[in-house]
């Protein structure tokens, strides 16, 4: 059945012409292996770096019309970043060796007093990503899920301005409650604090206004939250690495961040260019990780690398900062979290909670070093 499917949408794939607009995708071999199960139908088409954006069409138009095959319900259609001739064979030299995270993290924090702390605050993360739907929204609920779930206090703030997730992702709606002075009570979801540009922002504000609302807005809800004793506070940032998330993390008095890729390699470049905004500010990446990193056959379990996983690892390793680990494409992580119940609290017991737990426990690792001179009592982390 699915080999037959597979035949179908390569066939109508056939319809859609490549960059050259002469011949087809399929002819001209810049589709990747095609993945079909249960409806779902996995693939990615490789262009050339450059042309991505102005591509985004052709990736719409292959996904449009391999969904009107019989048989197939929802398509996962990515573009993939062709290497310059060469490029691959020379990448550029890596940056000389830098310490562990840990020992970074020092210097960061002893010269950057201008930034000061937020009181009772021990640690504020930033989650990042070059682009944006890399899911690091939904890596920001885990993670801090992940870190509650190993005995950590945590907070999330959701600084994402032009898309806030963090209301749908903790099921929270309304408006904080007002406490005494000028402080707001932070809305609680899943038992986390959470406070989000979504609550602080009327929806129908105008683009165009929000951008200079977004430090105000944030500095408020970091400084003017009652958010009690925490021992982390992840940030979901903004996608991109313009100047407003500059400005964001320049700040924000932060311990470290973390960066989401997918394996692709147009998402890497971006990633690349999220290292350096938090190199210029002197906030050490705590490691990368890799979202939607191969694809988990609902049915049988089995594991599609159809979108050259694995990438994310090797540029971590490349650019010397850690990596983290490597979340799988699943519908399970896409309808719990739509869901309002991320998956880390709706199957905690399941893999995927566990890779969570994982990646929150190297990040917990990496802020709290008990080496130097900021060294702090951590907080009992639960092992099962
Ligand atoms: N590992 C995954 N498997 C399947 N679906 C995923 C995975 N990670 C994220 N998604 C889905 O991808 C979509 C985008 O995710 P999310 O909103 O977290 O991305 P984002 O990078 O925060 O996007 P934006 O910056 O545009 O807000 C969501 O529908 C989410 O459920």
């Amino acid at each position: 059945m699915s080999e037959s499917l597979k035949a179908a949408v390569t066939e109508r794939l056939k319809q859609i012409k490549g960059p050259d607009l002469e011949s087809d995708i399929i002819t001209l071999g810049l589709v990747s292996d095609i993945f079909v199960s249960d409806g779902r139908v996995a693939f990615s088409i490789t262009v050339p770096a450059e042309r991505a954006q102005e591509l985004e069409p052709l990736r719409q138009a292959a996904e449009k019309v391999v969904k009107e095959v019989d048989g197939i319900e929802t398509a996962m259609v990515a573009l993939t970043a062709e290497r310059q001739a060469g490029a691959g064979k020379t990448p550029p030299p890596p940056p000389p060796p830098r310490p562990p995270v840990s020992a970074q993290a020092r210097p960061a924090q002893e010269k950057a007093p201008a930034k000061p702390g937020v009181p009772g605050i021990k640690n504020i993360v930033a989650v990042a990503s070059g682009k944006g739907g890399v899911g690091k929204s939904t890596t920001s609920a885990n993670l801090a899920l992940g870190l509650a779930a190993n005995g950590v206090k945590v907070g999330v703030l959701d600084a994402d301005i032009y898309g806030p997730s963090v209301p749908r992702l903790f099921n929270v709606s309304g408006r904080p409650e007002a406490l005494e002075g000028r402080m707001l009570k932070p809305l609680e979801g899943h038992g986390i604090k959470v406070m989000s540009m979504g609550f602080m922002v009327e929806e129908e504000t105008p683009m165009i206004w929000r951008g200079p609302m977004v430090i105000s807005a944030l500095t408020q809800m970091l400084r003017e939250v009652a958010w009690g004793e925490l021992d982390v506070l992840i940030v979901d940032m903004p996608p991109g690495t313009g100047d407003a998330q500059l400005t964001m993390a320049q700040q924000v008095p932060l311990a470290g961040a973390v960066i989401v890729s997918t394996p692709q390699d147009l998402a890497l470049i971006d990633a690349r260019k999220g290292l350096n905004m938090f190199k210029k500010v002197d906030v050490p990446v705590l490691g990368v990780i890799e979202n939607m990193s191969y694809f988990l056959c609902p049915d049988c379990g089995s594991r599609q690398d159809i979108f050259g996983h694995g990438g994310a690892r090797a540029e971590a390793d490349r650019l010397k900062v850690p990596f983290l680990g490597e979340v799988p494409l699943t519908m399970k992580v896409r309808e719990t979290s739509d869901a309002g119940m991320p998956i880390v609290i709706s199957d905690p017991d399941g893999p995927i909670s566990k890779i969570y737990r994982d990646i929150a426990e190297k990040v917990y690792a990496a802020i709290n070093d008990d080496t130097g001179p900021t060294a702090r009592a951590a907080p009992q982390i639960v092992f099962e």
